[in-house]
């Protein structure tokens, strides 16, 4: 129906019937922190073509399991001396835009005496930091998690932002098999959330990491329904909380099959129910997608990546790995001085091979043997 000038009239007051001047969109910079254009500065660094990120930051437990593995103790020393190779790997700029920190190593310096983070910035990549404290359990929901650290993190990122991060990350856990509860659901997407804000207004690019973890024997589809629900409720707090869509990144989960489904899916199933999850709830204003891979074998996270590389996508779609970058150096270091070489060699093979699979040209004809063997562990706790 046409309006009337009656129709117009507010109060008895006549309004004019002209049109309303137009009113100008405010820049995203307008909007919120000080620092929006620097934030979105940052994401498009770290989101450029044939780039991912480094996940070096593994909690002093998980990381302790990973020094287990070849019978190192964990200790900070041992953590010092592997992370020391990670940063010092030449060359690794070329596929590696930034680089997740945890706090002790934010502060603490290479076996060679100078500051990881200076290491970092010299070599061109982008120091994060993950300033989640851990996950809790949410009480009267047996098997689920909360990510604590919000009290105080205004603080502890303007610190980190000093330090010379510029990303920063906040892991919440999902579960499937024991959930997801809508009290667990609502805690991770708010949790998130907030932390977004706090992070953007502290100049920190807040990459948002609500892991559905692999366990469980459900098929493809539930884990399809899980993801599309998260990330619907994460949005909705996201924008709530008037979070720069474009000075952030994700980190999600690809969406596969439980681990102890009886099919496994392929890397075009992967890509195609991925990438329909993403298209449903993710903005294109978000320029990231940098997902983790959760237990898969190197080469499986790698295949995955490429197939949904295949065809352009609205976002920069690429990686934001630990253990699928870390596998086989851990590997080829055994902890020993002589490895060293072959350690960065190593780490330097799996971030070409996913930097390729960012621009969808990966070849997995280069690999060994090794690289398909999967890294899940049923009921992990990090
Ligand atoms: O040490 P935490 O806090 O338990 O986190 C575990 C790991 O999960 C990640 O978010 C994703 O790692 P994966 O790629 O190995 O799944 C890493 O950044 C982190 O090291």
């Amino acid at each position: 129906m046409a309006l009337s000038v009656k129709s117009l009239q507010v109060n008895g007051a006549k309004r004019s019937a002209k049109p309303m001047a137009v009113v100008k969109p405010r820049s995203v910079a307008a909007k919120a922190t000080k620092y929006a254009e620097e934030l979105i500065q940052t994401a498009k660094n770290i989101a450029r073509p044939g780039h991912g990120l480094l996940a070096m930051d593994e909690s002093n437990a998980t990381c302790g399991k990973r020094l287990d593995s070849i019978g190192l103790e964990n200790n900070v020393t041992n953590r010092r001396a592997y992370r020391t190779i990670l940063v010092n790997t030449p060359g690794l700029n070329q596929y590696i835009s930034g680089a997740i920190l945890f706090e002790e190593t934010l502060y603490d310096s290479t076996d060679c005496g100078k500051k990881f983070v200076d290491v970092l910035k010299s070599n061109g990549i982008i120091p994060g930091i993950k300033v989640d404290k851990g996950l809790a359990p949410v009480a009267n929901f047996p098997g689920e998690t909360w990510a604590m650290g919000l009290e105080g993190l205004d603080k502890r990122c303007a610190e980190y932002y000093k330090a010379g991060a510029r990303f920063c990350k906040w892991r919440s856990v999902v579960t499937i098999p024991a959930g997801p509860s809508a009290i667990a659901a609502r805690e991770t997407a708010y949790g998130l959330a907030r932390y977004a804000a706090i992070a953007q207004n502290a100049g920190l690019v807040p990459i948002v990491e609500p892991e559905i973890l692999m366990d469980g024997d459900h098929d493809i589809n539930r884990t399809l329904e899980v993801a599309e629900s998260i990330w619907a409720e994460t949005f909705k707090y996201l924008a709530d909380n008037k979070v720069i869509f474009e000075g952030i990144l994700l980190k999600p989960s690809m969406v596969t099959p439980g681990a102890e489904h009886k099919n496994r899916a392929t890397p075009d199933q992967v890509a195609d129910y991925t990438l329909k999850m993403l298209r449903r709830r993710v903005p294109p204003a978000v320029p990231g997608i940098m997902f983790l891979s959760g237990g898969q074998s190197e080469m499986e996270a790698t295949l995955n990546l490429n197939a949904m590389n295949k065809t352009p996508n609205p976002w920069h779609v690429s990686f934001s790995y630990a253990r699928a970058l870390q596998n086989s150096t851990l590997k080829a270091w055994q902890g020993k001085p002589e490895n060293v070489k072959a350690a960065q060699a190593a780490l330097l093979k799996r971030a070409k091979a996913n930097s390729d699979a960012q621009l969808g040209k990966y070849d997995p004809s280069i690999e060994s043997k090794d690289a398909s063997k999967g890294m899940y562990e049923k009921g992990y706790v990090y």
